[in-house]
């Protein structure tokens, strides 16, 4: 493996490069690089260190109407005009549903040992309704025996996430999905009827994947499913969240753990905010983000039982609703390990309201050296992982509850065709060997207690909003031929060594433990978006930095 130059990396992390929203110079300290900050090492992980791929029954499966499966809200959204790029849809996807053996020998070839994947809740119960045989539905459930089959066999642990977005379209329908209080309960529901039928199979659960999105993006501002925009909707979906889960925890705990003896957690996503500079008000307003991205959810389930005193003071009761003293004591410490979900760094700065508003408002920077992936969001920032991992770690007490680092990778966007698949991307090695070896740093000296690592993701798919414009797996997947073909990218390669050897090696093929992180640029600007694209981006990502 040889060391790409900066300018390469930069230029082919997306091929057709996105605006950016950099407000900073490149200047400023924590822009300028720092050989300790960014160095990393590499070597040995722990024994039983494990390496894991994920993806997402939505962004693979297809299948949207096959075998009695309802509709969920993802379905309606994408199959909507103008709600996600090119008008793409996930109603075929990779066809997972049809290829279990494809993606199963695919993973058995690479040497994976762990995956995670969710569960279409739709597929099992159409309308939502789970309670009684009634509402379920056979041939989804025979579904997911036959694949967790085939995957035991080929020696592969799962690690099952039960809803990852796509929430049946009745219940969004009859009582406004998550905003409704009745979700906690149709949840609960779900949950008991997906334990009884696999818990047996399966020991790793999940029970959310990044409840923030489903909410902010969701319900806060649109972009995403149902495609709601409201502030009280949004809060009352993050409220909703956090009670399905501490709910689907208890029944699993109270029912299924003494015979099935497995492990149940929940995967939250937060970025790294880190203060724009030493000064007390940057250091709080950075506090202020992470508690509202990733606090809200982490505070009450594994520190104090109620949402971060931050969160409780900005947002009056009309807007978020307070848990009851029971409620609090259910939810304090309704997890077995830490998930976690982390793609890239902010700085902050505060807001410098006065009066009311102090200590409130606050603006995220990006700095122009950070080399920019295929999605506009995702800047390649391997040190804000390291902190992040290490305040997790000192804050949530990594000791009591590990860490399960369940999503963590790098997009491309226009490079290859289905015609001419892009299987060179030692750009996406460059910087899963970055994040990586910062994790060890984190690991090996802030004794962070990392156990799982989970590259996402197994072969690219559906991206959500953006369609199939964005390419974020290590094994390349046209999506022109209805055969669904795959190939190896050379990512899948480097992945599946780190598997086999429990090993990091740096870039340029050394492993004398210090590496040096590859020195970062400016994106080469040869953008092929059309102005009106320009702006557009441009447009929501100041309605998303400035939404809270
Ligand atoms: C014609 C209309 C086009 C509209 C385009 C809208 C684009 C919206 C972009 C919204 C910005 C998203 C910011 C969020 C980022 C991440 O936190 C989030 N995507 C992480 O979620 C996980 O990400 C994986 C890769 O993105 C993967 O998709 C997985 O399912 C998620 O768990």
């Amino acid at each position: 493996m040889k060391l790409l130059g900066s300018t390469i990396l930069a230029a082919a992390f997306g091929g057709e490069v996105r605006p950016r929203p950099d407000d900073l110079t490149g200047s400023e300290a924590k822009c300028q690089p720092d050989a300790e900050r960014d160095s990393f090492t590499a070597g040995k992980f722990p024994d039983n260190f494990k390496w894991s791929f994920a993806t997402a029954a939505y962004q693979i499966e297809g299948a949207w109407d096959a075998d009695g499966k309802g509709k969920n809200i993802w379905d309606t959204f994408s199959q909507t005009d103008g709600n996600v790029q090119n008008n793409d849809t996930g109603n075929d996807a990779c066809k997972s549903y049809y290829n279990m053996v494809r993606d199963v020998s695919n993973m058995k070839s690479l040497g994976v040992k762990d995956y995670r994947f969710s569960l279409s809740w739709a597929r099992l119960c159409p309308t939502g309704k789970c309670k009684d045989a009634s509402g379920q539905e056979k041939r989804g459930i025979d579904h997911y025996h036959k694949f967790l089959d085939l995957l035991i066999e080929a020696d592969i642990e799962p690690f099952v996430t039960l809803y990852h977005w796509d929430l049946p379209q009745n219940l969004e329908t009859t009582y406004k999905g998550w905003e409704g209080a009745q979700v906690v309960e149709d949840f609960g529901d779900y949950a008991r009827l997906v334990f009884s039928e696999y818990g047996h199979k399966v020991k790793n659960w999940i029970t959310l994947n990044e409840a923030e999105v489903v909410c902010d993006l969701g319900y806060g501002i649109g972009v995403f499913a149902p495609g709601k925009a409201n502030l009280k909707s949004q809060f009352d979906c993050r409220h909703h969240t956090v009670l399905a889960h501490t709910k689907a925890y208890h029944i699993y705990n109270d029912e299924f753990r003494a015979t099935q003896k497995g492990q149940i957690g929940i995967t939250m996503n937060t970025d790294w905010y880190e203060g724009f500079n030493e000064s007390k008000d940057n250091y709080d307003a950075a506090q202020r983000w992470m508690d509202l991205q990733l606090g809200f959810w982490a505070d009450p389930i594994y520190l104090t039982g109620d949402y971060p005193e931050s969160v409780l003071k900005n947002n009056n009761d009309t807007i978020l609703q307070r848990f009851t003293a029971e409620q609090i004591s259910q939810n304090k410490g309704a997890a077995d390990f830490f998930g976690l979900n982390h793609y890239t760094t902010r700085l902050v700065t505060d807001g410098n309201a006065a009066g009311e508003n102090k200590g409130v408002d606050y603006t995220q920077h990006t700095c122009p050296q950070w080399p920019q992936a295929g999605s506009e969001w995702l800047y390649s920032v391997p040190w804000g992982y390291k902190k992040l991992l290490t305040y997790i770690h000192n804050r949530y007490d990594s000791e009591q509850y590990p860490i399960y680092v369940t999503e963590n990778g790098v997009s491309s966007r226009g490079n290859g065709t289905d015609f001419e698949p892009e299987l060179d991307d030692q750009w996406r090695i460059d910087h899963y060997t970055g994040y990586i070896g910062q994790m060890k740093r984190a690991i090996d000296e802030d004794k962070a207690n990392v156990q799982v690592y989970t590259a996402w993701s197994l072969m690219d798919n559906f991206e959500w909003a953006s369609g199939y414009t964005e390419r974020f797996g290590m094994v390349w997947v046209n999506f022109t031929d209805p055969a669904r073909p795959t190939y190896f990218k050379d990512s899948a390669l480097f992945y599946s060594d780190l598997i086999t050897t429990n090993e990091l090696q740096c870039s340029d093929g050394t492993n004398d433990g210090t590496c040096k992180a590859a020195p970062t640029t400016t994106t080469a600007q040869t953008t092929t978006t059309s102005s009106a694209q320009l702006v557009s981006f441009s447009a929501l990502f100041f309605l998303i930095a400035q939404f809270f």
